[in-house]
């Protein structure tokens, strides 16, 4: 560790994917983007083969997460976790799974044991993980799970992990994630718009900055419901859940219809807004800034930020793939750590 901080644990995704590309990328330009200091957990001899295959000089040093700071200056650290099988690019295979989520989760034991700073997740293939078995819809519930077994709670204590997508020109998290459009007007409850809204609106106070955070809350049906003509949900649930949240001091408004919220003028307006399913989040989210937005999971005991993008299969050992998400991510990372450091040095001053 330099100066007694410890590197950012960044887990090695689907390994047919681009994650190595951009983990290598990264670490090159990591003067030039300022990238902080991370170890990578994953296959060695995957990470140099793909480092062949793009023609990257990217000398790589098996580390340890206490030494990896250091290391970071003139080697890419590596935390070995092999793989069952070759990767090959563009081609996954569950086979590779347990090597996968084993990488998620020594992130995260790491993190919750001081020895990382924060998580930050290469993207993996869903479909492949569930193939292999893995029980959870992507990072942000497995994560969840993981810190749920950490406290001593497997059964799961009803953590709420929220995904923010937050880019130079918008952050917004969906209340419902990673489940069927059909399922989500049953999901959506008052309770769960409130519990997500605090918890963005506390984590904007001490881990962005943003000290007194205005939230705008979109409607679910079309026109925020036209007054119940499109829809009963915007008055019984979302309106009930913005009275809630005013009456504990979060500046949160609407429901707004979601198809005015996302313009210029409309994004002046607040500083985070809350949406209603996934792709009515992460359309405006990805569409607006694909390629400099990170995914922040808000509510965890630890730091984890994510590319905003997939494993883009077809893109992977070409040369191609743009790290400026990774980038953006690791860097958020290190500045939400930072923040978390200061508030927690001031508290005990
Ligand atoms: N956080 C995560 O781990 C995460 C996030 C999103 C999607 N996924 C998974 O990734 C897999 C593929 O998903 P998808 O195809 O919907 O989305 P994707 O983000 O992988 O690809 C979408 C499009 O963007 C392009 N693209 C993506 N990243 C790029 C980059 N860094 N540089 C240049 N172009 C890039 C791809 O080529 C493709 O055309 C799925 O299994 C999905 O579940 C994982
Ligand atoms: N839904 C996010 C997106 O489309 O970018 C991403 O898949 C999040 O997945 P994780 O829970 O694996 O971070």
């Amino acid at each position: 560790m330099t100066g007694n901080r410890p590197a950012l644990a960044l887990s090695m995704g689907d390994p047919a994917g681009i994650g190595p590309d951009l983990a290598l990328t990264a670490w090159l330009n990591r003067a030039e983007l300022g990238v902080p200091a991370f170890f990578l957990i994953g296959d060695m001899a995957m990470l140099a083969e793909r480092a062949n295959l793009l023609g990257l000089n990217v000398p790589l040093r098996e580390t340890t997460p206490e030494q990896a700071a250091a290391d970071f200056a003139t080697a890419l650290p590596v935390l070995p976790v092999p793989l069952a099988v070759a990767a090959r690019p563009g081609t996954p295979d569950p086979a590779n799974a347990g090597a996968v989520i084993e990488a998620i989760r020594l992130a995260v034991e790491l993190t919750l044991n001081g020895r990382a700073r924060a998580v930050v997740t290469c993207p993996i293939a869903k479909s492949v993980l569930y193939a292999s078995g893995f029980a959870f819809p992507g990072h942000t519930e497995y994560l969840a799970h993981l810190a749920d077994l950490a406290a001593g709670s497997p059964e799961g204590r009803g953590l709420r992990p929220v995904m923010l997508l937050a880019g130079p020109q918008l952050r917004v998290a969906p209340v419902t994630i990673h489940i069927p459009l059909r399922q989500v007007p049953e999901a959506l409850t008052t309770e769960a718009i409130v519990e997500t809204a605090t918890i963005i609106a506390r984590d904007l106070a001490c881990r962005f900055g943003v000290p007194a955070p205005r939230i705008a809350v979109s409607g679910l049906n079309p026109h925020a419901g036209e007054d119940g003509a499109l829809g009963a949900e915007d008055a019984a649930i979302i309106a009930p859940a913005i009275a809630r949240l005013r009456a504990q001091g979060i500046d949160a408004f609407g429901p707004l219809p979601a198809d005015t919220m996302f313009h210029a003028e409309a994004r002046a307006g607040y500083d985070a807004a809350i949406c209603m399913y996934h792709d009515q989040a992460l359309i405006p989210a990805k569409t607006l800034g694909f390629h400099d937005s990170v995914n922040a999971t808000l509510g965890l005991p630890f730091i984890r930020t994510s590319p905003d993008h997939g494993t883009a299969f077809p893109l992977a050992g070409k040369g191609v793939a743009r790290a400026d998400s990774l980038v953006a991510a690791l860097r958020l990372a290190g500045s939400m750590a930072d923040a978390e450091t200061a508030s927690s040095t001031e508290s005990t001053s």
